[in-house]
């Protein structure tokens, strides 16, 4: 509990006395109003007791000639504390205005923290917000978006909009903008009972915003579209709607990385004709602009269009098909708002809770508006286990989450698993849950996120009792016993253990009859009759070995639990979302192919096989676990710019199939911002790298990028001391806790991060020759090899602006893949 100055309890004092007064009389003094919204946000963004909540109360004082004294007030000082967000007084008097469970239609209609929000709602009043609205919020200082925030709150709930001085913007139609503060006015857009907030920010700026934008329904796709009415070429990125770009990211300068190179045609868009562009959302307005856009405009004009016009004519202009973006077509009489191109830039507010959720973390963007690739995917009743692919950046981990939250709202007694391999995943994922949950906490706890061995291992607690795992180390060292007990003939312990660990062990092959029959998937050397045998003399001393000591594998631990399964048992849970199931083992498939069986929409999954950099490929289908027909891929990279997505796709190739025949398609893949050249540099030696690399480290941080949001990836443990060393010689410490993220490629799976080097890729170093070494079966080198490029792939594409990859000279021969010139 913090308790307050006397000035802002004297503020408060005042402002609720004269509140009620003014409530008695009918009328609404906008001050007053104005003060208490100023109040809360001191509340909200925790202001530090005098100094903030002076600065904060200094422009709201000053508008009124001075703060009235305490004895002007009606009633005593109230003692207010902050708990959390919901406040209370301590004295009984003021508890209509400060109690927000008090705001029931009687008394005081403000409430600080949080407005009696169901007001609006009961007025019949239709509310929607715009993704525009949350941008232009981050532009804002904290202070000025706390206030626009209380303001849109407040209007939500009073539809008069009383105190907010709502005023017509007379040369756009629809547009009327409501005051903020002295400086800062919300735009919103008015038809009928319908209040859109469509903008907010300084009041010049504001106005223009609104005077060159105009509402409109699509002609030919029926979505809803602001579509911008100035000249083009005229605007610049102060006035928000344009292209979307890193979080708090500048720019580059113009003309300085055109997003699409200089190979375009002239006028690359000069041949398409009417019905083309308006089949894929280009406003009529827009259609000649379009076709007379030289290919040095592009780039520009991208930002001035609605964002699927845009993604369209750019995949086009990068060799796609426009047929491929017509978008869909409202029914006749159908509601505009609801096209799914409407929906990723306006949403409907059903519960007011989710408009103050939302204006609270205004970056989250994916929080709200999704691709309608996303939607789709995230909301269809499927028939069976069902998968979202797409390269890295897509947005899968994001249709995962809001898979899992529309499971948990569509039914309420769902519960979700929303699960990955790792633990650092993990938390990043509890993070995003919570996100999208604030404003439902109830549902948040239908949706239990954790690493699936740790889910695994609980389960199995509970059912069979604290499991004793088998460690690697133990595995091997049984190998090498049994060896040395003369079994296994001329197998090598490499191998065996492979075989082990991918083929008898992950499969639960339980006796040399099952070992003869077995399809040793994805291993592709053949062992004659004699030697399968001697394997097997040395899997069966293992076997029993980890059973005379009580110890079990994972895979043993997956596979009772999807025999416990089959047997009819019931999960504590309903549904499970993985995020990440490229790299699920086979003992886990088989495990979720169990959890499957019986609920056709039990099981989602996102991942990508271009990603997969722990196992080797396997069928999940000869696992029981079928998901054909219902993989489906996305293609908008939110996360990296133009320039290092399509450096790191020439890592792969355009189509990757699956073991079971299912094709990941990547070409066509567009990215919706773009920024500096990715570089590779080759150094002399590991001592220059590290220099050039801090050279590199320096520039972000000139750049305005901070520590925190830089990471150093290396191959492995092997090469962290180089990158410590690079980071040192920038100036900053390897070990701040909230420093640059100093890891492996493994490490660095699923994260994203401003700037990043790819350090140490040395010809020695990548692919690993030690993990090439250790693979038991020469056949099997290849699918190692493939997952050693993965790595470099997933490490280069956590890079969301700016991307170093070096290594010593001749560097890696993945280097040449990525096409960039070094220098
Ligand atoms: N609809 C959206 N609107 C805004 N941002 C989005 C949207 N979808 C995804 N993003 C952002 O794009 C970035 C990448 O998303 P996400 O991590 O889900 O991709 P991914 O496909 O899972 O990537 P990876 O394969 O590398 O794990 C994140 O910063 C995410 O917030």
């Amino acid at each position: 509990m913090t308790h307050l100055t006397d000035r802002f309890e004297q503020a408060l004092a005042w402002a609720n006395a004269l509140h009620r007064d003014q409530r008695r009389k009918g009328t609404a003094i906008p001050y007053v109003a104005h003060l208490l919204g100023v109040a809360a946000i001191a509340l909200e963004i925790g202001a530090d007791e005098d100094q903030a909540i002076a600065a904060l109360l200094h422009d709201a004082v000053e508008d009124q000639g001075g703060l009235p004294t305490l004895e002007e007030t009606a009633s005593g000082p109230s003692a207010v504390h902050r708990s959390d967000r919901v406040f209370r007084s301590a004295s009984p008097g003021a508890n209509e205005s400060l109690d927000p469970a008090a705001h029931t239609g009687s008394g005081a209609g403000i409430a600080l923290g949080r407005p009696d929000v169901s007001l609006a709602a009961d007025c019949g009043m239709n509310l929607l917000w715009a993704s525009t609205f949350t941008d232009a919020l981050t532009k804002l200082t904290q202070a000025e978006a706390g206030a626009a925030t209380q303001a849109a709150l407040r209007l939500a709930g009073d539809p008069k909009g009383n105190g907010l001085s709502l005023h017509r913007v007379e040369s756009a139609p629809g547009f009327w903008t409501a005051r903020v503060s002295r400086d800062v006015r919300l735009v919103l857009h008015k038809a009928g009972e319908r209040t859109l907030f469509a903008y907010v920010g300084h009041h010049d700026e504001a106005y223009r915003w609104a005077e060159r934008r105009r509402l409109i329904q699509h002609e030919r796709t029926g979505s809803m579209q602001f579509v911008e009415v100035d000249d083009f070429g005229g605007l610049d990125d102060e006035f928000g709607l344009v292209r979307p770009t890193c979080r708090g990211m500048e720019q580059p300068p113009p003309g300085e990385t055109p997003l699409l190179g200089a190979d375009l045609p002239d006028e690359p868009f000069a041949e398409l004709s009417d019905d083309r562009l308006l089949d894929v959302g280009v406003p009529r307005d827009w259609l000649e602009r379009v076709r007379a856009a030289a290919s040095t405009e592009v780039d520009e004009l991208f930002g001035h269009l609605p964002a699927e016009a845009a993604e369209a004519l750019l995949d086009f202009a990068t060799g796609g098909r426009l047929e491929d973006h017509v978008a869909p077509r409202a029914e006749p009489g159908a509601d505009p708002f609801a096209h799914p191109d409407s929906q990723r830039r306006f949403r409907v507010l059903d519960n007011l809770e989710e408009l103050r959720a939302a204006l609270a973390q205004p970056f989250e963007k994916w929080a709200v508006f999704l691709h309608p690739a996303q939607r789709v995917l995230a909301e269809r009743a499927w028939t069976g286990p069902a998968r979202v692919t797409g390269s890295a950046g897509t947005g899968k981990t994001i249709v995962a989450l809001h898979r899992a939250v529309h499971i948990a709202r569509a039914d309420p007694s769902a519960r979700v698993l929303l699960t990955t391999f790792s633990k650092p995943l993990a938390t990043a994922l509890v993070a995003k849950r919570d996100v999208l949950t604030e404003a439902e906490p109830a549902l948040r706890e239908r949706i239990v996120v954790r690493p699936l061995d740790q889910a695994a291992g609980e389960l199995f607690a509970a059912v069979f009792g604290q499991p004793n795992r088998a460690t690697e180390s133990q595995v091997r060292a049984a190998i090498a016993d049994a060896r040395e007990a003369g079994l296994g003939g001329a197998l090598a312990p490499g191998f065996l253990f492979e075989e082990w660990d991918e083929v008898v062990d992950a499969w639960n092959v339980a006796d040399g009859e099952a070992y003869a029959a077995v399809p040793r998937i994805g291993r592709k050397t053949r062992l004659g009759p004699a030697q399968r045998e001697a394997a097997w003399s040395v899997f069966a001393f293992v076997r029993e070995r980890l059973k005379a000591r009580g110890l079990v594998t994972w895979a043993q631990l997956y596979a009772r639990l999807a025999e416990w399964l089959a047997g009819g048992a019931a999960l504590p849970f309903s549904h499970v979302v993985v995020d990440e199931a490229q790299d699920l083992s086979v003992a886990q498939v088989r495990f979720l192919a169990a959890v499957g069986r019986g609920r056709a929409d039990a099981l989602f999954l996102a991942g990508d096989i271009g990603q997969r950099i722990f196992h080797l490929p396997f069928s999940w289908a000869r696992l029981g676990f079928d998901i054909r027909g219902r993989s489906h891929g996305l293609k908008v990279n939110y996360r990296t710019s133009h320039q290092i997505r399509a450096a790191a796709d020439r890592l792969l190739p355009p189509a990757l199939t699956d073991l079971d025949g299912i094709e990941e398609g990547r070409r066509g893949t567009i990215s919706i911002f773009d920024g500096p050249d990715p570089r590779v540099l080759l150094a002399q030696d590991e001592a220059e790298e590290a220099e050039r690399v801090a050279a590199f480290l320096r520039e972000c941080l000139a750049q305005g990028v901070a520590p925190r949001e830089i990471a150093v990836l290396v191959r492995g443990e092997g090469q962290l001391a180089r990158a410590r060393a690079a980071v040192k010689a920038a100036g900053l410490d390897p070990r701040a806790e909230d420093g640059v993220t100093i890891a492996g490629m493994h490490g660095a799976k699923g994260l994203e991060f401003r700037a990043v080097a790819v350090m140490a890729c040395d010809e020695e170093v990548l692919p690993d020759p030690e993990r090439l070494a250790a693979v038991g079966d020469v056949a099997d080198l290849e699918a190692a090899y493939e997952t050693e490029r993965h790595l470099l792939y997933v490490a280069c594409t956590r890079a969301r602006d700016r991307l170093l990859v070096s290594g010593v000279g001749p560097g890696s021969e993945f280097l040449e893949d990525l096409a960039i010139a070094s220098y």
